[in-house]
């Protein structure tokens, strides 16, 4: 048996959406045949290593974590076609995937819970539904919950990205020192690993494929995790290539900051709409 598989979304017009089963990734949105998400030529698709790049789906921890793997271990566990693809009358293509806890789970994290992720393919735009659904009778749970999104860009430095200005951010790169965003629109020049807080609910991220933007809005994601390994944190990683880090920038949307608290029977939402925009003059 393969150790991972794919399910592709196809709306023709060469745009499709690969998802691998294996942590319920998004590896592949091309929209007319072209590529809007980086995947790490070095990336490992082993059925245990967390795929780099594409949409890593991180659940119930974002960052290290005492009980488990980094960024929890929804992103390296197998999940469940329930549906589709299928075509929606308007022509969209619609998939979703489920992951409900199992003895590993319950090794690193002791509850019973139940994900259930919806993505629809439009012609420009890529919508993630996201359900996380406490079943238990009695216990409360705590969560983080993030789409960490790698868009695949031709120069990382030509990119500017909107709606965090004004925000307080944790900066990873200086021990979690929290400070405020004061541009307009973000740049990056340098390793970048950064929570802001109480973002927008859309970014507008300049200068991705073909020059284009990308807008990225987000539902119940109170943060936007802006990630960068540059150079020397690229070295470091097996399974980045160290030339790179110009070609990817990390938009992550995300409840990270703080966690979310679910009681019993009850059910957290949160969404992400992608979409490429198109200028009608090019
Ligand atoms: O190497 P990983 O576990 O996929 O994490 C990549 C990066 O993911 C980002 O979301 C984190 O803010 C970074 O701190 C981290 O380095």
């Amino acid at each position: 048996m393969a150790a991972t598989s794919v399910i592709v979304l196809d709306r023709s017009n060469n745009t499709t959406c690969t998802i691998n089963l294996h942590g319920a990734t998004v590896v592949s949105w091309r929209v007319n045949n072209q590529e809007q998400l980086f995947v790490s030529k070095l990336a490992v698709f082993d059925g245990k290593k967390a795929i780099r790049g594409g949409i890593p789906f991180v659940f119930p921890q974002f960052g290290p974590w005492s009980f488990g793997p980094n960024h929890g271990f929804a992103r390296i566990v197998r999940w469940t076609l329930e549906r589709g693809p299928e075509r929606l009358p308007n022509g969209d293509v619609e998939a979703v995937l489920s992951l409900m806890d199992t003895d590993f789970t319950r090794s690193m994290w002791n509850y019973p819970f139940r994900i259930t992720y919806r993505i629809i393919l439009r012609e420009k735009e890529l919508h993630f539904h996201i359900g996380v659904y406490n079943p238990s009778k009695e216990l409360a749970f705590s969560f983080n919950l993030l789409l960490h999104t790698y868009l695949k860009v031709p120069d990382v430095r030509k990119c500017q990205i909107t709606g965090l200005h004004g925000c307080t951010f944790i900066d990873k790169t200086r021990d979690g020192a929290i400070y405020q965003e004061g541009r307009e629109v973000a740049t990056i020049n340098e390793w970048t690993d950064r929570i802001y807080q109480h973002t927008s609910q859309e970014h507008i991220i300049t200068n991705v494929v073909s020059g284009r933007k990308m807008r990225l809005q987000k539902y119940n994601f109170p943060d936007t995790v802006i990630w960068n390994p540059w150079l020397d944190k690229a070295r470091e990683t097996p399974d980045f290539g160290d030339d790179e880090y110009p070609n990817m920038v990390c938009v992550e949307a995300g409840h990270v900051s703080s966690p979310v608290l679910l009681l019993p029977g009850t059910a957290f939402e949160a969404s992400q709409i992608l979409q490429v925009i198109v200028n009608p003059k090019r």
